[in-house]
């Protein structure tokens, strides 16, 4: 099928852009890919130290044969369930990269932040930054320089960005990302969230509320909304840097085990002496937009419009929010999953899970098919969905129709003619917003503003009864060079309520929120942010505002010179310390200060 023009224009407008950046990352990729393997380029103390500890005969294997070494960046803990499951990984990857004559180190660690703890907490203010540090450790990890290939393991919101940044930093290495799969599912999370309208309500109390979620969040594996975890295997699935459908199937299973299994095999299929693959050179701009197609074409998380900025930007890539708009008008919802629909992973996968979803958008010629991935037969291996043979090997079968059209449906008969973000422009700044979970009725919100200074100010506000009315919420000097730009999740249930009650509620906020809350109407990561001078700092009580998702403007209905001649607010003094005070928060003042906008990806590098 011919690639749509829309398609074929941004990315051309992409390449242009990028041509500069591109070419000089492109140059630094192959002066590194033309060296000797570390073995042989080291000196002899380096190489000794690089392989003191393995067993003799890997040790004889890497240093007199010079076989592939891998290099592992985990990014386990005991905290996300979504990433425990990697633990006993590394040493089932050693074992199979010894049966196919290689080896393979952990390269090195990398820290992860489970937003689902932090969420609403103040641990949430490092977890935009914990991106960018997880970058640099996996630069440290990959900074060894005697790997010939490398195996990311992460799965979480900041997680596979940060592995991903990193990796392309090391541009030159064959690189395959490895998932450990979602949680089965528990409580749906429709009950959940309905639990906490209800306490947000006062109608339930904590051990009703604690026993609810402990029912949704209740085992391994990554949480089953489609929120920015489950967004990031999306778009690695896109990207062809995944074995093929290996994204949704559940940890701790023998499949799931041959799955890791054949990550290490695609990725020593794909090492020098073999067709040379690195990373640098899957990850182009026809990449780039296979992966923002595939999320528009899902609903998946707004944090990707922060993220797949800064993971282009390692590629030598220049992305913008006007791009991911322009694919956005020709791009349909082909997926509903919570919370943009009531299915979870676990029902996206039965429906067709990625598979699915990248054959429909291939064959309508709304995804670039002459792409680079880790496997031998491209990007159309990814419309496979991967089941164990009686032999336990796998078998790969090429997504069918919909098993659920509640779920997954084909691009002739879309949920939506278009995907689920729209850019929002007008004198508050420019924002960003996902209506593929609002309902049509609110896609235009004129009501008074409420302004705050922090979410718990809201939060307080609306138990004391005082948002009982239509009102827009604003809530400032959350974004990046503030306050490092935290989710403001928890603003979630108590909006619902207002909601619920017939209320047009909506919210306004240079911060964030959650890949997983989409019900009401957010223009988000407002830029430039009220701390760097941006409008919100100007908004009083009682100011209108229009938010108009349809048109795209997001604006303040005052006289415009009354509007220039308004004096901004200062960010109360309190704030400013808080910010910078405690929870490691002083350890990140750099950050906060070098760190770029959102709209350019909240880069804290560049
Ligand atoms: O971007 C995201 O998808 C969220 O950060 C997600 O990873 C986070 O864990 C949510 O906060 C969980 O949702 P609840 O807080 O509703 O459990
Ligand atoms: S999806 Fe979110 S809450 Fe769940 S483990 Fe990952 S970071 Fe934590």
């Amino acid at each position: 099928m011919k690639l749509n023009l829309t398609v074929a224009e941004v990315t051309q407008r992409i390449r242009e852009r990028s041509a500069e950046t591109r070419q000089a990352y492109l140059q630094q990729l192959d002066k590194m890919a033309k060296r000797p393997p570390g073995a042989s380029r080291m000196g002899c103390a380096n190489v000794a130290h690089s392989f003191a500890a393995m067993p003799a005969n890997d040790k004889f294997k890497v240093v007199k044969e010079h076989v592939p070494n891998i290099g592992i960046v985990t990014a386990y803990n005991d905290m996300l369930s979504a990433h425990a499951p990697f633990q006993h990984f590394p040493d089932l990857i050693k074992e199979e990269a010894r049966k196919h004559n290689a080896t393979a180190q952990v390269a090195g660690g990398v820290p992860a932040m489970c937003d689902g703890i932090t969420q609403g907490m103040p641990g949430m203010e490092l977890s935009l930054f914990s991106r960018d540090v997880i970058a640099m450790s996996t630069s440290v990890a990959l900074s060894h320089d005697v790997f010939d290939a490398t195996l990311m393991l992460g799965v979480c919101d900041k997680i596979v960005p940060g592995l991903l940044i990193g990796a392309l930093h090391f541009g030159h290495l064959p690189t395959v990302f490895v998932p450990a799969g979602p949680m089965t599912s528990g409580l749906s999370n429709s009950e959940k969230s309905h639990m906490r309208v209800l306490a947000a309500e006062g109608k339930v109390g904590r051990e009703e509320l604690l026993e609810a979620e402990s029912k949704a969040y209740h085992g391994p594996g990554t949480c089953t909304f489609y929120g920015t975890a489950n967004s990031n295997q999306m778009l690695l699935e896109a990207m062809g840097l995944h074995v093929p459908g290996t994204a949704f199937i559940n940890p701790g299973s023998e499949f799931r085990n041959e799955l890791t299994r054949e990550a290490v095999r695609t990725v020593l299929d794909i090492t020098r002496n073999k067709n040379f693959t690195p990373i640098g050179h899957v990850v182009d701009e026809r990449c780039i937009v296979n992966a923002m197609i595939a999320l528009l074409a899902t609903g998946g998380s707004t944090n990707h419009l922060i993220h797949w900025v800064a993971v282009a930007r390692a590629a030598g890539i220049i992305i913008n929010w006007d791009d991911f708009c322009t694919l956005s008008d020709v791009v349909p919802l082909i997926a509903r999953v919570y919370p943009n629909g009531e299915a979870d992973v676990n029902a996206f996968q039965e429906a067709g899970g990625p598979g699915y979803v990248i054959r429909e958008l291939l064959d309508a010629g709304l995804m670039h098919e002459d792409v680079a991935t880790v496997r031998p037969n491209g990007i159309r291996e990814a419309t496979g969905i991967p089941a164990p043979k009686e032999d336990g090997s796998i078998v790969w079968t090429v997504a069918g129709a919909s098993k659920d059209d509640s779920v997954v449906r084909p691009v002739p008969a879309p949920f939506s003619p278009n995907g689920g973000i729209k850019v929002l422009r007008g004198n508050l700044g420019r924002s960003v917003i996902k209506i593929s979970a609002v309902p049509e009725d609110l896609h235009v919100i004129e009501a008074p503003a409420k302004v705050f200074d922090s979410q718990e100010s809201l939060i307080a506000a609306f138990q004391a009864g005082e948002l009982n009315m239509n009102v827009v919420c604003v809530v400032r000097w959350q974004g990046p060079h503030a306050n490092g730009m935290p989710e403001l999740h928890k603003l979630t249930p108590p909006l619902k309520a207002l909601q619920s009650k017939g209320f047009d509620v909506a919210l306004v906020t240079d911060g964030r929120m959650s890949g997983a809350s989409g019900k009401i109407p957010a223009a988000i990561h407002v830029s430039p942010e009220a701390a760097a001078g941006g409008p919100l700092a100007k908004v009083q009580d009682g100011d209108i505002i229009r938010l108009d998702a349809i048109t795209g403007r997001l604006e303040v209905l005052i006289d415009p010179e009354d509007w220039a001649g308004r004096v901004p607010s200062k960010m109360p003094h309190s704030l400013r310390e808080s910010n910078n005070q405690g929870m490691g928060r002083e350890l990140f003042a750099g950050l906060r200060h070098n760190v770029t906008s959102a709209e350019e990806g909240a880069c804290t590098w560049l």
